[in-house]
């Protein structure tokens, strides 16, 4: 038994990875509450807003494990470390309890929190935010998160693209880390009130942001960028578990 406790807002899947590098990978999510951020178009506050807090539950890693196993029906897979903002909680007890049954961890931060534990991950997403989010990057914090992982998980960076603003930013945040993979994600504009399981999307407008960030990326000559969209909302909107 460990004595760890780990704030978590959902456990789903196995589902597709719908966003990234691993876009399309099978996987369980691990979703915990809280999160050092507030941006303007988080799509999941009922991991993030306190007045979510009494949904989120304190959980062992016995008791995680034991949901993602049963999701998984005991076949080792990803584990996709979302929130919120994961990097808050304590982890590396969870990701040493999963490699040691043959499970991988992927985890999405913004990289403002660096823990030492990412060097165990598989796996590193991290999703600085830009302009349009109303956050400010703290680029020592970024630069910590990298220095935790030690080069050992596979990184990566992931902008959302709202506007010309937050291309630009993405472009120059991408050139300080020139040894890291980026991939770029149109903004989705409608993140549904956390109450409303199937709130309509408003698909004309991602097709048309990812229509436009094709475009740019292509004019700009950024080939070594990958475009990709949110494929779990294109297929299920913005309904929570999936
Ligand atoms: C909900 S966040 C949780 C993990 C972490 N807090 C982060 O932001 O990286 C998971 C991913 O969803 C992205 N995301 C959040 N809201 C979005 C939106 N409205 N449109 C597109 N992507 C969004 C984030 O940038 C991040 O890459
Ligand atoms: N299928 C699926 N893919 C995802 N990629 C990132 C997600 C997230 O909310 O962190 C997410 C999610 O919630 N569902
Ligand atoms: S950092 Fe991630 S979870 Fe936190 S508010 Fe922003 S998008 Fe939402
Ligand atoms: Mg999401």
């Amino acid at each position: 038994m460990t004595e760890t406790t780990i704030r978590v807002s959902e456990i789903f899947g196995p589902t597709i990875q719908g966003e990234g590098v691993l876009i399309g990978q099978p996987t369980v999510f691990v979703r915990t509450g809280g999160c050092d951020y507030r941006c303007s178009w988080c799509d999941s506050l009922h991991a993030v807003e306190s007045r979510f807090r009494e949904d989120w539950q304190p959980l062992s890693v016995e008791a995680i494990w034991a949901e993602v196993e049963t999701l998984s029906n005991g076949k080792p897979l990803m584990v996709s470390l979302s929130g919120g903002n994961p990097a808050i909680q304590p982890l590396g007890p969870l990701i040493a309890h999963g490699h040691a049954r043959g499970y991988r961890f992927a985890l999405e931060t913004q990289g403002s929190v660096p823990k030492d534990w990412f060097a165990d991950l598989d796996v590193l997403v991290l999703s600085p935010k830009p302009p349009s989010s109303g956050m400010e990057t703290d680029w020592q914090k970024l630069e910590d998160c990298l220095s935790m992982a030690d080069g050992k998980p596979q990184t990566v960076l992931k902008f959302i693209v709202f506007d010309d603003a937050d291309y630009a930013y993405a472009k120059s945040a991408a050139a300080r880390f020139p040894a890291l993979p980026v991939t770029l994600q149109p903004g989705n504009h409608t993140p549904p009130p956390p109450e409303e399981e199937d709130a309509v999307i408003d698909l004309d407008g991602i097709m048309a942001r990812m229509h436009w960030l094709v475009d740019k990326v292509m004019e700009d000559g950024w080939f070594t960028a990958r475009v990709l969209p949110q494929l779990h909302v294109l297929l299920w909107g913005n309904r929570r578990g999936v």
